[in-house]
């Protein structure tokens, strides 16, 4: 059972204020201000390069911030951060990579972090579990590189989960992945946040996790330029089946059927732009 964040900490359990990140002579995110409440799920959208993965890098201590503040379940990020309650699924990187570990021991690290250098006692039933929450039990003892690679990303949100996280952060986790695995992650999403589980993921398309979605925060060149409802999704295009949403549209249709302007294309490539 995961716990919210605030019956531990009593704080949000992620909070960024006024954070600006320069990378190389770039000035990528430009004052950002977000909020993440134990037991939301808050989809980051907008345009490439607008600076969603910057923002998750910065979230999770990988980028420091140039002025500005994050704060993890009360604490502000470094040392302090109590890493083994949150879990985080970068962006397209591969199970594999080279490596030529079982599924198992790539899950198992991630019981490993901060002051965690041992896998804990128990740890071959903890992997399991995990990999069964993927729907992947059967692949435990096969090298990642085996697997397709909607199935490595499984095997990296099961790295994610497998600490028990209370806040999960992901970036893009369902992009390229198949079609069972979306399915597979979106169930398994549903139940874990039933159990209370705080949620803060990059999305292109809310797809599958539209239903689980409470808020959308839309990037613009590194600024905000929405906080609020999720766009709907709407059954259009060629057939009735087609319900995905497309946040990156000029406007924002929202579930109570009204539309929100945001000024313009959001599915522009940003670095593309003057
Ligand atoms: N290491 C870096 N040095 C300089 N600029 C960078 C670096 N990494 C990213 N950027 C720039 O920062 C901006 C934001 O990139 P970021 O990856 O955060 O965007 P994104 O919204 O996640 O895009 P995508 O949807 O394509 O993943 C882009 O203009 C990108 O070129």
């Amino acid at each position: 059972m995961t716990v919210p964040a605030d019956t531990r900490t009593g704080s949000p359990a992620v909070d960024v204020r006024g954070v600006h990140v320069h990378l190389g002579a770039s000035h990528v995110l430009r004052g950002i201000d977000l909020r993440v409440d134990a037991g939301e799920v808050v989809a980051l959208l907008g345009a490439n390069g607008s600076g969603k993965s910057t923002l998750v890098r910065t979230v999770v201590g990988v980028l420091p911030p140039s002025a500005g503040t994050v704060d993890l379940l009360g604490h502000r990020v470094g040392n302090a951060v109590p890493w083994g309650r949150v879990g985080y699924v970068p962006q397209r990187v591969t199970a594999a990579a080279g490596v030529p570990s079982t599924a198992r021991e790539v899950v198992a690290s991630g019981l490993l972090h901060g002051r965690r250098l041992r896998l804990p006692r128990g740890w071959r039933g903890l992997a399991a579990d995990a990999l069964d929450q993927v729907g992947l039990a059967e692949r435990a003892d096969e090298p990642t590189s085996r697997l397709s690679g909607g199935q490595q990303q499984r095997v990296l949100i099961a790295r994610a989960l497998v600490r028990g996280p209370e806040l999960l952060v992901l970036d893009e986790p369902v992009a390229g992945v198949d079609r069972p695995s979306q399915e597979a992650f979106a169930a398994t999403m549903t139940r874990l946040v039933g159990d209370g589980l705080t949620v803060l993921v990059v999305l292109h398309e809310l797809g599958e996790l539209a239903d689980l979605i409470t808020r959308a925060v839309v990037l613009r060149h590194g600024k905000v330029v929405h906080d609020g409802a999720p766009p709907r999704p709407h059954a259009s295009h060629d057939d009735a089946t087609h319900d995905h949403v497309h946040p990156h549209t000029s406007e924002l249709p929202l579930r109570s059927g009204t539309r929100v302007g945001l000024g313009g294309p959001l599915d522009t490539d940003e670095e593309a732009r003057p």
